[in-house]
């Protein structure tokens, strides 16, 4: 379990985290979603307390990261796959971590299979492997003390296809069993194939959160109009009410035959009308975020 309350950080000025509050439940994987610079990193960082929060709080399962004895028992993370030690091998890092957590070392070679990395493999250095191996080996460290909860920034970063396929199954067999994920991605289709619940953020600010089958099938018409103030007018009529989004669409809680009739007999003219979440996890992230470049959150 980690809840998150009111959690706000910011560098002089600037809000990077603005009043974020949701919790990740056990049993489920939620997927931490927002652009770059959204401030999903410093939520994460802030959880795991390597940032201290201007006001707010955070606890994995119940406790303040900085309190919990022996951390890695408890919650896995996997920040940053480049942060091991580039001169070690695969086996060290895992031996070392194992020591540290009180953990019989006995078991990292079947640890190391677990996540891919064969004999072979363990015995390099880490500084000979690539992008996909690290995130490997960091998800191998970040599962070392079978902790109930793991905390993951940009997992997938740097896995082909087959790799993000693999790890899928991992996260979702890991929170079949019970444990509590916190993934962040910018790969908005993987994450919609495995998480249960979603978190969207976008300039240090929650835009949406809630179960991600009720999210994508939520009700309503999402309607572009030529002119919006004549559509607004439109709307009044049939007292509906509209929430305007950042890309000029407008989200109306009725069907859409109603509002595209309505507007034909009024000569509004409609450029798209579509029932919502249709477009799945990307056009709701394109139309939450305002991100007009979908190159942007694809990357
Ligand atoms: N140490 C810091 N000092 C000043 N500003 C910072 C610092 N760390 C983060 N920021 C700013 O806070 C905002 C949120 O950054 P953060 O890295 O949390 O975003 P993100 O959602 O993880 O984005 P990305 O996907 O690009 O990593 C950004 O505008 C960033 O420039």
């Amino acid at each position: 379990m980690i809840t998150v309350e009111n959690l706000t950080k910011r560098y002089g000025a600037q809000r990077a985290v603005d009043d974020v509050s949701f919790t990740c439940e056990p049993g489920t994987v939620t997927g931490f979603l927002g652009p770059n610079g959204a401030g999903k990193s410093t939520t994460m960082r802030m959880i795991c307390g390597l940032t201290p929060p201007t006001s707010g709080s955070a606890t994995v399962s119940g406790v303040p990261y900085r309190r919990l004895g022996n951390p890695g028992r408890h919650v896995g993370v996997l920040l940053d796959a480049s942060a091991q030690h580039a001169g070690r091998t695969g086996r060290e890092t895992l031996a070392l971590a194992a020591m540290t957590m009180g953990l019989d070392t006995a078991r990292v070679p079947e640890r190391l299979a677990r996540v891919g990395l064969n004999a072979t493999a363990g015995k390099r250095r880490v500084r000979a492997y690539s992008l996909g191996m690290r995130q490997r080996l960091g998800l191998a460290y970040a599962m070392l003390g079978d902790p109930a909860v793991l905390i993951l920034d940009e997992p997938a970063n740097g896995l082909d296809p087959e790799g993000i396929f693999w790890m899928r199954g991992l996260l979702r067999e890991f929170a079949d069993r019970g444990g509590t994920v916190l993934l962040s991605s910018h790969l908005l289709r993987e994450v919609e194939a495995v998480a249960d619940r979603l978190v969207m953020i976008g300039g240090g600010r929650i835009l949406t959160q809630g179960d991600k089958d009720v999210l994508l099938g939520a009700g309503g018409t999402v309607v572009r109009p030529e002119d919006p103030a004549a559509f607004d007018a439109l709307l009044r009529r049939l007292e509906l009410t509209g929430s305007r989004s950042a890309d000029g669409t407008v989200l109306v809680q009725s069907e859409p035959a109603p509002i595209a009739r309505a507007a034909a007999a009024t000569g509004v003219v409609l450029l798209e009308v579509r029932p919502a979440g249709a477009g799945g996890l990307e056009e709701m992230f394109l139309r939450l975020t305002g991100t007009t470049d979908p190159t942007e959150v694809t990357r």
